[in-house]
């Protein structure tokens, strides 16, 4: 890598989709995003012939994957397990201990993998950088950490709280400081990322303390496919009465559940659509959403004890003033209180929208995983340049 090299590509390998973003580091300007959807499914039949697309893409853009100011290549992986909790430089010894991180990641890791795989045949000798959704949650307490199940069963198989989106949470958690005029270490925040994917964290003075998803990214809020927190117990009833195998369980509860599983869409904006017609099943799925994220906002008050800011982020919390307004509703008693006007506004750029009196300021803040991961990734690929 030479100081001209300035060029960071992001991939992130989801199970049946890549997305990619070529950004220039010296003025964070994006060249090139894109994504290659249906993996599996047709022409594209796996990730090597996904990013062979892409480099396609690339090179129609300008800039094709043998670009000489491609400096480092950076890999979203999903879980890094207890090992890896900062930015790693990718050679075959990491491989294998992402492959064994597997189990814990069956939806995600595989296809990580696989995106790493070709990227590094498709250009060897290229930094590449996997930069961890578990790493920014290796900071919570054990008693957040731990499951409360017996100590050698949880120690053997590596059951205890990950958490994921943390790079989401970090990039919002620091952009809140920000907004707020303050420095990331002066500040505590609730971030709320909704997605397709939904997960909150609690950010004390710009460490995590406590997120919600957990050993794998089905715990917590209620999601497009997935349905967050529910009793353990409802995994037996469904073997034991129902007769289901623990692959349908687990397709039940991963793909067939949050709120698609209450109302048949999983897409916000559907959903409000729906309400607007006076939709019942609808109405519940966004009821469910919208009071279990105020559950874990009073929650997470209660953990840090005080809080400077709740902050919304990803597709829902960026766009859906009406689960922004749901969800802190009534909630004069943390000091949280929302302008509607404010909230109403449609606007690209992070903003306050809590009333003026409103003791925590309530913030809507884009969030940018790519840039986030970019950062990370070029970062270590400049330490360890060749002197
Ligand atoms: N204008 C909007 N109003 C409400 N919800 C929206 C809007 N735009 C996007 N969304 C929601 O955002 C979700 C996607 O969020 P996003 O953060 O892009 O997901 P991911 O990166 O996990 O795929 C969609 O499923 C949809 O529910
Ligand atoms: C970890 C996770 O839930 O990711 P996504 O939201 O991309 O599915
Ligand atoms: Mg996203």
């Amino acid at each position: 890598m030479k100081p001209s090299d300035t060029r960071a590509l992001v991939l992130n390998s989801g199970s049946s989709s890549l997305k990619y973003q070529l950004i220039d580091m010296a003025g964070h300007d994006r060249l090139a995003s894109g994504i290659v959807e249906r993996i599996g499914e047709g022409p594209v039949a796996d990730h090597g012939e996904a990013l062979r697309i892409v480099s396609g893409e690339l090179a129609a853009a300008g800039s094709g994957l043998d670009d000489e100011r491609l400096a480092v290549i950076g890999h979203r992986v999903v879980h890094g397990g207890t090992r890896f909790t900062e930015p790693t430089l990718i050679d075959d010894e990491v491989v294998a201990e992402l492959e064994k991180l597997v189990p814990l990641a069956p939806l995600h890791n595989p296809a990580n993998i696989a995106g790493i795989q070709v990227a590094r045949t498709l250009r060897p000798g290229l930094p590449q950088v996997a930069v961890f959704d578990t790493a920014f949650h290796a900071t919570i307490p054990e008693a957040a950490a731990r499951y409360a199940v017996d100590a050698a069963t949880a120690d053997r198989f590596g059951i205890r709280r990950y958490g994921f989106h943390g790079t989401s949470h970090a990039y919002v958690s620091r952009a809140t400081a920000a907004l707020l005029g303050k420095a990331p270490d002066e500040v505590n925040v609730i971030v709320l990322h909704l997605g397709n994917g939904a997960s909150a964290s609690a950010v004390e003075r710009g460490r995590c303390v406590e997120t919600s998803m957990g050993l794998t990214p089905l715990e917590g809020l209620v999601m497009g496919t997935r349905s967050g927190d529910i009793d353990p117990a409802v995994v037996f009833h469904l073997a034991r009465t129902g007769g289901m195998s623990t692959d349908e369980i687990d397709t039940l509860l991963n793909k067939r559940s949050g709120l698609v599983g209450l109302c048949g869409d999983n897409d916000m904006r559907e959903i409000a659509r729906r309400i607007g017609e006076g939709d019942e099943s609808a109405r519940l799925a966004f009821d469910v959403y919208c009071h279990r994220i105020r559950k874990y906002v009073g929650a997470y008050t209660a953990v840090l004890g005080e809080v400077d800011a709740i902050a919304f982020t990803a597709g829902v919390g960026e766009n859906s003033a009406a689960v922004r307004e749901a969800s802190t509703q009534n909630l004069r008693a943390l000091g949280v209180e929302l302008d509607p006007v404010l909230n109403a506004v449609r606007a690209r750029s992070p903003r306050i929208v809590s009333a003026a009196g409103s003791r925590v300021a309530v913030a809507v803040v884009p969030t940018d995983e790519e840039l986030e991961i970019a950062t990370q990734a070029y970062s270590l690929a400049a330490q360890n340049r060749p002197k």
